[in-house]
């Protein structure tokens, strides 16, 4: 019986020859990474519960503060030093205020064909080259940790065949969303969305993230494509190579299937509260908005802040919004600068921060007030997730999320003259 890539990606890490939905195996991890919003526990458990605490290979973990970066106040001060200290004394890698950890997992580490843990639900975003990267709880993380290895239910896999290509002024944002849209916010619970088929092969590495990125919104374990020469590329552009290339085999079984004509999708917006209530962005056109915020490991790349920036050029962000624009990296936010991105944005009264979560994680920058509301290029819009529990985040591309920013109110960027 043929394979997907995601189980040849998990036998391989089993060391077996193949796998099927439903077997449990043990695996070798290739790499873990761990950020600020739950390491300090992880760390906490490693030194007061285990009898004989070490660390497999440290060289496979990565630690990385970005949600609350610089830290906001005394408690996640302590947080971090805990995490700081303990990467030190363990010779991890450590990251702080450089970027969105998935933004510098697939900028330094991630290659094709690796299996990769993160206690973060958005790690299912490196299968935008062809990884396996998927969340984990922190209890995990330290089995993983102090072991190297871990365990994985092979998932079902569920095909979604991309055709045609995405219009001028519609992005993988909109596409994502639309398909979260479509299966619902549980449509693909512990099962794999491999993104496949010639319309695949059209879209970006940045765009493979935002797709991959927002798999979990839809319950998923992962999303992933199979890597091709853009993923190639955009190893050597990093100075890796893949670990291994693997794609799905004609035969193999998939759950379920779903084609989406890339040509047919437009601007959309989720409403609050839950990524799955989708609507066109006219139907909410106008919504008064209080905030705006360009940036998260969805939406913060190079790529969207080209899209803001161009909508932005010679306009000026309406009074009484503030429009935040958070580089996912301190990558991008170098090469923003590079293509005077920044000064559009700053010029046109947009307030743009260093590298980190912002108001996508919502306990730390610009986070918005009773009955205020929000749109936002981050990945939730849950009850409460960017402040006050009355508040509302609205989803939606750069682009739309730009446009509202200058009008002051939900808008498309056809509607900006
Ligand atoms: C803090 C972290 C554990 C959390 C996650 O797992 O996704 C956060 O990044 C989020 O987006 O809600
Ligand atoms: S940017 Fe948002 S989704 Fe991504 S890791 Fe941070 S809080 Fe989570």
């Amino acid at each position: 019986m043929g394979m997907t890539i995601a189980e040849k990606i998990i036998a391989a890490a089993a060391g077996v020859e193949s796998v099927r939905p439903g077997d449990i195996h043990t695996v070798n991890l290739d790499r873990m990474m761990s950020n600020d919003g739950t390491t300090h526990l992880t760390v906490d458990m490693y030194n007061n519960q285990l009898n004989h605490p070490h660390i497999a290979d440290p060289k496979k973990l990565v630690f990385i503060v970005d949600h609350n970066v610089p830290s906001d106040n005394p408690k996640t001060a302590a947080s971090q030093k805990k995490m700081r200290d303990f990467a030190r004394e363990n010779g991890i890698d450590f990251w702080e205020g450089k970027g969105v950890c998935h933004q510098i997992m697939m900028e330094n580490y991630v290659c094709s064909g690796e299996l990769i843990f993160g206690a973060d639900s958005h790690t299912c975003s490196y299968g935008a080259i062809g990884a396996f990267g998927t969340g984990v709880g922190c209890t995990d993380f330290l089995y993983g940790m102090v072991t190297g290895t871990s365990w994985v239910l092979v998932p079902e896999t569920v095909k979604f065949n991309l055709i045609g290509k995405l219009p001028d002024g519609v992005y993988a944002r909109d596409l994502i969303l639309e398909i979260i849209g479509t299966v619902g916010a549980n449509g693909c619970n512990y099962q794999v969305m491999e993104f496949t088929g010639e319309g695949a092969k059209t879209l970006s590495i940045s765009d493979r993230i935002a797709l991959c990125n927002m798999a979990v919104e839809a319950g998923a374990k992962t999303g992933i494509f199979e890597p091709d020469e853009k993923a190639i590329a955009y190893l050597e552009e990093h100075g890796r190579k893949p670990k291994a290339v693997y794609h799905s085999d004609p035969d193999a079984v998939y759950a379920r299937e779903y084609t989406f004509d890339l040509s047919k999708i437009r601007p959309v917006v989720a409403k609050p509260d839950f990524v799955d209530n989708l609507c066109p962005a006219e139907e909410v056109r106008g919504i008064k908005i209080d905030e705006a915020f360009l940036g998260s490991c969805n939406n913060g790349r190079i790529e969207d802040l080209r899209v803001g920036a161009s909508i932005l050029k010679g306009h000026k962000v309406a009074d009484n919004v503030r429009f935040l624009v958070v580089p996912a990296s301190l990558e991008i936010y170098k090469q923003a600068l590079k293509e005077g991105l920044i000064d559009i944005f700053m010029d046109a009264g947009a307030i743009v921060m260093n590298p980190n979560c912002s108001v996508c994680w919502g306990s730390c920058q610009g986070v918005i007030g009773e009955n205020e509301v929000l749109i936002s290029t981050g990945t939730r819009n849950f009850k409460g997730r960017a402040g006050h529990p009355s508040s509302k985040v609205y989803l939606g591309s750069a682009a739309t999320v730009t446009a509202s920013a200058i009008a002051g109110k939900i808008a498309l960027a056809e509607d900006i003259q």
